[in-house]
């Protein structure tokens, strides 16, 4: 699992080499500068989640190196190290926004409780802190600590899978509104004639059924962020409404005269060429560039190669916690196999494979054959065995493949617990095949698919998001027709 990042400045060769012995020891990953003028190129390079300083440096010192960081990356937190009898120094380090510091010389025991109480954890792991090994990634979330002190709208593109909400809830959890609400809509996911009560809140009576009025997601986020998930989903006569509310910052329930005013960051994400949607008239140009003051794009995982491995090990940390199984590895056949396939449904598709690895792996070592990833699950899709799909049968490959007690290691207890999940993804196969023949017939044309089908479009399009994140290659699907 990655660990928190702590960035040591201290032109003392022996004292920076004892700081970052000590901190290593108690599990944190440590990067050293010698001066102040050499930390400011890894901050602009590195995800670095603390800062612990000296302040006696020749050149440019503790205090200024405060500065600019408070200035450049005001999400990043500074300890200072001042100098024994030096109280002034203690004094303007905390009025400069120290957020500690400690007084030379000191115990190692000093330094460590003193980075774990600014870090705010007792445990210096990074659980629940977004994976970021590639130097790509590193980037985005430096960018993202930057985008974060200010108040300004993102919008975060990138295919389905790749980490957008992760990245939209790193934003609101490095702002200054992280302790006030975050509310997600999946903008996709909700029948359209429902979305405008839902996002704007309804009064009692508004429409039949509305027995009781009820807040929107706008009113739930006040104070905080609301991200809008799918916003290329929105029709375009609730695309004028939300543009409204964004610019005057105030809402007005469904069936309601009252106006309630709002304090709301507004994150969204989308999928889609959203300035292609533009040009097509799908999308309000007014409202993409309200959405738009800040974009940010995520790169597919297979361009992030550096991200796939420790990626799959979180995923797979967090289902063995979830589960309570013994610790489970991946071999290193199962790491090259991931670096090598191409990942269509991206970090989705990843955390997939991991647990199916976990129910067909023996001996709690995941190799690549668990993986199934061999075939390449989608390629050839629907060109089997009618209505036994590719996953299907690789699951029943293995599972006849276990030789009764030598694999009960998880494998039964992780079966009985999976059972309902393997039925219901042969559903969602056949659901998935059903589509893609329709769409063959259809010669690839949605809204005639939609027609057919008996769904509306918005459902085909979610439905198709759906299969690329298992997946399933749907122009290679059509393509093979
Ligand atoms: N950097 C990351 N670190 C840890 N987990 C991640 C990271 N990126 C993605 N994930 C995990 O991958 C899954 C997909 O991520 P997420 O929901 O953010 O993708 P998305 O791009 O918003 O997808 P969609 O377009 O379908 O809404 C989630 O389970 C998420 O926890």
């Amino acid at each position: 699992m990655a660990k928190t990042t702590i960035l040591i400045v201290e032109d003392d060769r022996e004292l920076r080499e004892a700081l970052s012995t000590t901190l290593e020891i108690a599990g944190y990953n440590c990067v050293t500068a010698d001066s102040a003028e050499s930390a400011i190129p890894i901050l602009e390079k590195r995800v670095v989640e603390l800062v612990v300083s000296d302040v006696n440096m020749p050149g440019m010192n503790g205090h200024e190196l405060l500065e600019y960081i408070h200035r450049q990356f005001p999400g990043i937190p500074a300890m200072l190290i001042t100098a024994y009898g030096q109280i002034s120094d203690a004094v303007s380090a905390m009025q400069s926004g120290a957020v500690d510091y400690i007084v030379k010389p000191f115990e190692p025991n000093v330094l460590i409780e003193s980075v774990k109480r600014v870090l705010g954890a007792v445990n210096p792991s990074t659980e629940g802190q977004p994976i970021a090994e590639d130097p790509f990634s590193r980037q985005l979330f430096q960018l993202a600590r930057k985008v974060a002190v200010s108040d300004s709208t993102v919008m975060i593109a990138g295919e389905s899978g790749t980490g957008k909400e992760v990245l939209a809830r790193y934003i609101h959890a490095s702002s200054p509104r992280k302790n006030q609400p975050f509310i997600a809509l999946n903008c996709a996911a909700i029948p359209e004639n429902m979305l405008e009560a839902i996002l704007f809140g309804h009064e009692k009576g508004a429409y039949t059924g509305a027995y009781n009025s009820a807040p929107g997601k706008f009113e739930q986020a006040n104070g905080g962020t609301i991200l809008l998930d799918e916003i290329s989903e929105m029709e375009l006569g609730l695309q004028a409404k939300l543009l409204r509310v964004i610019q005057e910052r105030e809402v007005e329930r469904v069936g309601g005269r009252k106006t309630i005013s709002l304090d709301v960051r507004v994150l969204a994400t989308t999928n889609r060429d959203l300035k292609e949607y533009v040009a097509e008239g799908k999308f309000r140009e007014d409202l993409y560039y309200r959405l738009s003051v800040f974009p940010m794009q995520w790169k597919p995982l297979r361009e992030r190669p550096l991200d796939i491995v420790p990626l799959a090990e979180r995923l797979l940390g967090d289902h063995i916690a979830k589960m309570k199984l013994p610790p489970i590895s991946l071999d290193q056949s199962a790491k090259l196999a991931m670096q090598q396939y191409s990942w269509p449904g991206n970090v989705r598709e990843l955390d997939n494979a991991v647990q199916r690895a976990l129910i067909l792996q023996q001996g709690n070592v995941i190799s690549a054959s668990d993986l199934c990833l061999e075939s390449n699950v989608g390629q050839n899709f629907g060109r089997d065995t009618v209505g036994l799909n590719p996953p299907t049968a690789m699951f029943e490959q293995a599972f006849d493949s276990v030789d009764g007690a030598s694999n009960v290691d998880g494998a039964s207890q992780l079966l009985e617990a999976e059972g309902a999940s393997v039925l219901g993804e042969d559903l969602k196969q056949r659901e998935f095949q059903i589509i893609i023949d329709m769409l063959r017939k259809e010669n690839g044309r949605k809204k005639q698919t939609a027609e057919k089908l008996g769904i509306s479009p918005r459902t085909l399009r979610y439905k198709m998001a759906r299969m690329r994140e298992c997946g399933i290659d749907l122009d290679a699907e059509m393509s093979a027709a």
